[in-house]
């Protein structure tokens, strides 16, 4: 290791760190590492440099206010084969990523969320009331919610159930991805370009690619083809990709562009807002206390006779609480996003390279005993007595409540998208179940929940639990089916090419 570099574990002549770069769980590897080399420590990989920094102060005066040096990716070949090179989480920011940004944009802005916002309400009702039909399947669920809202607004098509359905195509074809990107999942091809050479038979990493790579073809281009024959035919319902398709031109989108704008919604929004709502649950089923605290808020506020809204959310410090609290306790993409600095630049004393890859490490963050008291108990009641939950005298410069969105140019941008979708869902399932555990095994009850509890992956949240969710009283169930039945006509407009076994389901739901 160069002596101007950050501190970090001794090295290996030739590998540097390479032989200790963890392989999953990449995120608890670093936080152990960051106790002991400080919040912003280096790696040596082979000749390449990766920093990681364990500080939002770190975050925002390096990763913000640099915005420009610091927004490159790191080369990433297995997404590169997968998506024919356009994700645009992972691509350097040259004009295919600003056009493929922009297009994003334009969905997402917050104009542009006040249409989405009649479809995103309609599926949080939905999901109340598939979990008032089969309460055991809260997962699969909530895997719905997230794919089909998001298919409807973006290629006007939407998923009514989960099995059989594009959403439970799509989530599989998600889950391959999300354990081959884990960072330190596969060989380090990308520091060792060699390796990129071995034919497929001998690596296995690049096989599973390969397959990945002939799933997204079929899944997206055909959602693609889908709104093109829709609008030939006359058809439109008024979803993104229609937009999109009209204004290819001045946007300058290729089809295989076109295709990309909308993979990369899907891909980027349904797997973390999935994360955040399973982690929800899960930290529910097993703290009580903290559901019937939140639930006695909500019933003060909204009662029995209707459904909660948006609006209330802003009215119930409880609930938001929790919200906060989940984001603390496992934060959907714990990592982040690794970026690549493009210029050399000293941060913090130490030399950060041109080239270096960064990561973000928000989970150690959240669970660093010199911010927040008892860092791994989940306990919402943290954020009622400091805006980011931090424990008195805790520096919390740099905190802000959007900080495992990401940062500078990169900054996710669908935050509002992800935030309407989760409040509204957090909202209603709270105020219709009371959230049990059905498994049969003894926790500790001072900590009931470990982190192995969580599985690996670059988004990610609890590994499959067992739970039940059981409706609060007669009443809301009946209320929830009077919503789901409204609710129907808006879902309507984005049904007209299911399946005939999807149309069957829909009738007999
Ligand atoms: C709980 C929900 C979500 C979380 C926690 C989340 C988190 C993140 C993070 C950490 C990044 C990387 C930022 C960086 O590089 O610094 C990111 C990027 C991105 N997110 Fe999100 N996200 C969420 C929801 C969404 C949704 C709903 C959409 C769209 C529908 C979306 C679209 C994107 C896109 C397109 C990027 C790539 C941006 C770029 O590289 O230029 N995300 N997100």
């Amino acid at each position: 290791r160069e002596r101007s570099l950050p501190p970090g574990p001794p090295t290996l002549p030739l590998l540097g760190n390479l032989h200790q770069f963890p392989t999953e769980y990449t995120r608890i590897q670093f936080s152990s590492w960051a106790k002991q080399y400080g919040n912003i420590f280096s790696l040596k990989i082979a000749h390449g440099t990766a920093i990681i920094i364990t500080s939002p102060k770190i975050i925002r005066d390096y990763m913000d206010r640099h915005g420009v040096s610091t927004a490159g990716r790191p080369s990433f070949t297995p997404v590169n084969i997968v998506s024919g090179g356009l994700n645009v989480a992972f691509r350097n920011p040259d004009q295919p990523w600003k056009q493929l940004r922009k297009a994003i944009q334009m969905f997402l802005s917050k104009e542009a969320c006040a249409k989405h916002l009649p479809i995103q309400k309609a599926e949080a009702i939905q999901l109340v009331y598939d979990v008032l039909k089969r309460p055991q399947d809260i997962s699969a669920h909530i895997h719905r919610q997230a794919v089909s809202a998001i298919l409807s607004t973006v290629y006007g098509t939407r998923s009514p159930r989960f099995e059989n359905s594009l959403a439970s195509e799509f989530t599989t074809f998600e889950h391959g991805q999300e354990v081959l990107f884990e960072p330190g999942a596969i060989p380090p091809i990308d520091f060792i370009p060699l390796l990129k050479y071995v034919p497929a038979r001998w690596a296995p990493w690049k096989q599973k690619c390969l397959a990945l790579r002939a799933q997204y073809q079929k899944i997206f281009f055909q959602l693609r083809d889908m709104c093109e024959s829709r609008i030939r035919m006359n058809k439109r319902n008024g979803c993104f990709l229609e937009d999109v398709m009209d204004q290819q031109q001045k946007l300058g989108l290729t089809p295989e562009l076109a295709a990309a704008v909308g993979a990369n919604c899907l891909e980027a929004g349904s797997l973390t807002i999935t994360a955040f709502m399973q982690t929800f649950v899960f930290c529910l089923v097993h703290h009580p206390q903290v559901q019937r605290e939140a639930q006695k808020e909500i019933d003060e506020l909204v009662g029995t006779d209707r459904l909660p809204n948006l609006d209330d959310f802003e009215r119930l410090p409880y609930v938001q609480a929790v919200v906060n609290e989940t984001n603390r306790f496992f934060p959907p993409v714990p990592l982040g996003a690794p970026h690549m600095s493009t210029a050399d630049e000293m941060v913090e004393g130490y030399l950060v390279p041109k080239g270096s890859t960064i990561f973000m490490n928000y989970y150690g963050i959240y669970r660093d005993p010199d911010l927040f008291d008892e860092p791994e108990l989940f306990n919402p009641s943290r954020f009622l007595s400091s805006e980011f939950g931090t424990k008195p005298g805790a520096d919390d410069t740099g905190f802000r409540h959007d900080l495992h969105f990401g940062s500078g140019r990169r900054i996710c941008p669908g935050i509002y998208f992800a935030n309407t979708s989760i409040k509204m869902s957090v909202l209603n399932l709270l105020w219709a179940f009371n959230f049990e555990s059905t498994e049969n095994r003894q926790r500790d009850p001072q900590c009931p929940i470990r982190f192995d509890d969580f599985a690996p992956g670059l988004a990610t949240g609890p590994k499959p639990f067992s739970c039940t969710l059981n409706v609060r009283s007669e009443q809301h169930a009946n209320l929830i089916r009077a919503e789901y039945a409204s609710a129907r006509s808006t879902f309507e407009i984005f049904e007209h090419e299911l399946s005939r076994e999807e149309a069957d389901f829909v009738a007999n739901w």
